[in-house]
């Protein structure tokens, strides 16, 4: 059965300031339509129309709205049980999205404390309806509330991180998972060495420190506007997360070589691999999507990256690929997945995936993988990885690469392979012979990385 679609208006052409939880609830609408990002949809709601909405609360509704979206059934049974529903089962988005009053009552309820005064100022009414909501939620007991509700993220992915980490861990990755994430830069070894970098950020007043592991990587933080920064301008750093890093340490990408970079997307690893290289030898970006390779020309002029080929692929049994069968030293897969590692940073991911969509992510990335194990030489490395937490498109897959591929290709240790890309405690980040990566426990973005060894 369909559900209303929300308005196609700009909510700001009708939000006087009297109305910003009416706003803020059309705001989660949209967003769990699942048409564009949440960012996208701020953007769209907030940056065009009337500015009726002040930087304040601009700033205020963002802060909600990820709020919202982190622990979503927990305010989503708080909310019902206010109005006085008992035995509320499980959250059905679709549900939620299609009744405006409870989106209204998940804002109010999820609006963080810091973010009151902005709420208050430009609407007092709205302020005092969150805060009594608050008031009578503080006085349910959440112990009564489903699992789900109690650690605030879906009962299909809870089952799944259960059977992975067992019932003591997972409310600390769910804890994790909640937080904003720190930004982490990767120094561009072309132009600038990491104390050097680190130097120049901090003179401009930002509390920079390296990263753990990441030998060419530094953290901040919190977000931070790195735009009109020298370092930055210079191409001297990139926005990438330590996990990212990681991965395209274990590619260990040398001058001169043939190496590709098969999921591509807007090219993060793309950037690395190439100053790996030293801007030597041949680097392919191949994608299926245009836009995202579009976005990477200007990364690539600002990083002074000359060797990089992109090339959009209709899917990765593209004939032109044919050419490269054998050639490659090195291949990565950053493959499609639910990207459910990174929910601090995509918090509506958990709301947009299920197991079906699970199901469908490892068969495509079965299919990818093996498509891409033929670009690889005699002697070569092929690097699968996702920023998924879930077994089904990390060791699942790559175990039954294994199963199909073992007499061609060797498995890789990880820890070896980072050893020698001088990561720092590479003991610590893996798990068998896999990178396994957890917010909980590492600090950065959930990723799994596996890789293989050509037979000659
Ligand atoms: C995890 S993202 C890549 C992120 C990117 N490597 C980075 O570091 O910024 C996966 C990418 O795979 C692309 N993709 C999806 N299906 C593909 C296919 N059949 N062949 C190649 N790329 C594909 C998607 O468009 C998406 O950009």
């Amino acid at each position: 059965m369909g559900h209303p679609r929300p308005s196609r208006r700009s909510p700001t052409a009708r939000a006087r300031p009297a109305e910003a939880l009416a706003l803020a609830a059309d705001l989660l609408q949209q967003t769990l339509a699942f048409r564009q990002p949440p960012d996208a949809v701020l953007a769209h709601a907030l940056g065009q129309g009337p500015r009726r909405v002040g930087q304040r609360l601009r700033q205020a509704l963002g802060d909600t709205l990820y709020a919202a979206l982190r622990a979503l059934p927990r305010w989503h049974w708080l909310a019902r049980r206010l109005r006085g529903e008992e035995g509320v089962g499980l959250l059905d988005v679709a549900a939620l999205r299609a009744d405006a009053p409870l989106c209204r009552a998940v804002m109010a309820l999820a609006w963080p404390a810091e973010a009151l005064p902005a709420l208050r100022e430009s609407d007092p009414a709205a302020a005092e309806e969150a805060q009594v909501l608050q008031a009578r939620a503080a006085a349910l007991d959440l112990a009564a509330a489903p699992k789900a509700a109690r650690l605030g993220l879906p009962e299909w992915l809870l089952q799944r991180l259960q059977a992975r980490l067992g019932p003591a861990e997972l409310p600390s990755l769910a804890q994790a998972l909640h937080q904003p994430a720190q930004v982490d830069l990767r120094v561009n070894v072309l132009k600038a060495r990491r104390a050097q970098a680190q130097a120049a950020l901090q003179a401009h007043g930002l509390a920079v420190t390296p990263t753990p592991h990441a030998p060419h990587g530094l953290r901040l933080p919190q977000r931070t506007r790195l735009a009109g920064l020298q370092p930055y301008e210079e191409g001297w750093i990139e926005v990438q997360d330590e996990g990212s890093q990681l991965i395209v340490a274990m590619v260990g990408a040398r001058r001169g070589e043939t190496v590709v970079d098969f999921c591509a997307g807007a090219g993060g690893k793309t950037l690395a691999l190439g100053a790996a290289m030293r801007d030597s030898g041949r680097l392919y970006a191949f994608d299926t999507v245009p836009r995202r390779l579009l976005a990477l020309a200007p990364r690539l002029a600002r990083a002074g990256l000359n060797s990089v080929v992109t090339l959009q692929i209709s899917g990765e049994d593209d004939e032109r690929l044919q050419r490269l069968h054998g050639k490659a030293d090195r291949v990565l897969v950053d493959a499609p997945c639910t990207g459910t590692g990174t929910l601090r940073r995509h918090p509506e991911l958990a709301w947009r995936h299920d197991p079906a969509s699970v199901a469908r992510h490892a068969a495509l990335q079965g299919r990818i993988l093996a498509a891409a194990a033929r670009l690889v030489r005699p002697g070569g490395r092929l690097v699968y990885a996702t920023c998924s937490l879930l077994d089904e498109e990390n060791e699942d897959v790559a175990t039954a690469f294994d199963a199909a591929h073992g007499g061609a290709f060797e498995p890789l240790p990880a820890q070896t392979l980072l050893e020698e890309a001088r990561v720092a405690d590479a003991a610590a980040l893996v798990d068998g012979p896999y990178l396994r990566l957890w917010p909980h426990r590492h600090g950065c973005d959930g990723f799994f990385a596996a890789a293989w060894q050509r037979r000659d």
